[in-house]
């Protein structure tokens, strides 16, 4: 196992979330001797994670950084916030809008802490990515130095150190190259780069494919189907993409190809079992109710079909998941429509627009 390198600077760091990533990415920033404290609803996990430095509800065999503390159940305190160098956002989209709402008042925009997010979704009631409730919540000069990671990394191979890389993004440079700095390791290497609403879409998208893949396997599809269902999707992705503004590039990055690949080829993600599932003839109810943990991708479908068609751009793959999850539709019959589509030319990118981008630009007083 590669060792964690430590760092000279010691950063105060608050995770808001204990879920599986929330707690995953707590534990690395221990591991290198940073100051970390986690929020998390319950006050069980809280108890149990002080004692015993496990966590009960997630990654159960794992032995977590002694240099993290729970806190909780309450909000965390504007005393406690205001100590913090850095704020690190792991709880699903939905939940982004409430929490900055709760701490925008507690936030001292002359010492601003540096902001992370590592959520991917659309916020399914208004379709805006994060960097959009961010300066919805916390104003336009907060948005533009907020940085997003996102890219192929499951929660429970981080905490074995297995090799992992992502794509660390901001519309401020220097502040991707602070997040930047904050985590990579050996074994958790950082890409920086400056798009992240193109970052933001692959990681909120590449759910909704995941979703597909599995859909696929659970038909008894094999992986000729796969890498149909992954080449298309990324086909798809990028010319979503692009029509909303994103650099179709970004596509290509950890952030796209490279978790569309993890996520569309394992049962380890969630998204990717949703499918399965569903494929296999189980009710999407059931499903959410027992899975234990988030999947992004059955929301995002719903604010992706709403993108889609403000943009006027084809997404069969993303129609026929957002049936099934919507419509009642059923999967082998959904599936049989979409391979009766006639042919089609292979690389169509060729779409006007970046509307939505230069909208969400426009708010944040930067030219489109
Ligand atoms: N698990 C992974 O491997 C992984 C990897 C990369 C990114 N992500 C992303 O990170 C985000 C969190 O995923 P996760 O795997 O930790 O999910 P999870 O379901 O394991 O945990 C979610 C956490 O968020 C909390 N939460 C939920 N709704 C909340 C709200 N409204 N306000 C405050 N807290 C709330 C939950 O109590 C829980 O602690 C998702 O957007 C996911 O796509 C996950
Ligand atoms: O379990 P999933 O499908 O939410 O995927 C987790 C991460 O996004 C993988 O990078």
């Amino acid at each position: 196992m590669l060792p964690h390198q430590q760092c000279d600077k010691k950063s105060k760091v608050l995770v808001f979330g204990a879920g599986n990533f929330g707690s995953c990415l707590a534990d690395h920033l221990g591991d290198s001797s940073h100051i970390v404290f986690m929020w998390s609803r319950s006050e069980n996990l809280v108890k149990h994670f002080n004692q015993h430095h496990r966590n009960p509800e997630v990654l159960q065999d794992h032995q977590f950084a002694e240099s993290i503390t729970a806190v909780g159940p309450e909000f965390p305190s504007p005393e406690l916030v205001q100590q913090m160098d850095v704020l690190l956002f792991a709880i699903p989209t939905e939940g982004v809008r409430e929490t900055l709402t709760a701490l925008k008042p507690t936030l001292d925009e002359a010492k601003l802490p540096l902001l992370i997010f590592v959520n991917k979704g659309i916020e399914i009631s208004t379709r805006a990515l994060t960097l959009e409730i961010i300066a919805d919540t916390c104003g336009p000069d907060i948005a533009k130095v907020a940085t997003f990671i996102s890219g192929p990394s499951f929660a429970k191979e981080i905490v074995k150190r297995q090799p992992t890389s992502v794509s660390v993004v901001s519309l401020s440079p220097s502040h991707a190259e602070q997040a930047s700095q904050l985590f990579h390791q050996p074994w958790f290497r950082c890409y920086t780069g400056d798009d992240p609403i193109g970052v933001e879409l692959a990681g909120a998208l590449k759910n909704v494919y995941a979703i597909a893949a599995g859909m696929a396997a659970g038909l008894g599809f094999e992986n000729n189907t796969r890498a149909m269902l992954i080449t298309r999707g990324l086909a798809e992705m990028t010319r979503i993409g692009t029509a909303y503004g994103a650099s179709p590039l970004t596509f290509l990055t950890l952030a796209g190809v490279g978790d569309l690949f993890l996520t569309c080829s394992s049962s380890t993600s969630r998204n990717y079992t949703v499918g399965y599932r569903l494929g296999q003839g189980e009710k999407l109810d059931h499903i959410i109710k027992t899975l234990g943990s988030v999947a992004e991708g059955v929301t995002t479908a719903k604010g992706l079909k709403a993108i889609v068609d403000e943009l006027g751009v084809a997404a069969p793959i993303a129609s026929g998941v957002y049936d099934v999850l919507y419509e009642g539709r059923a999967v082998e019959e959904r599936a049989n429509e979409l391979l009766s589509l006639p042919p089609m030319s292979e690389l169509d990118l060729s779409v006007e627009g970046g509307k939505p981008a230069k909208r969400l630009m426009a708010k944040l007083g930067l030219d489109g």
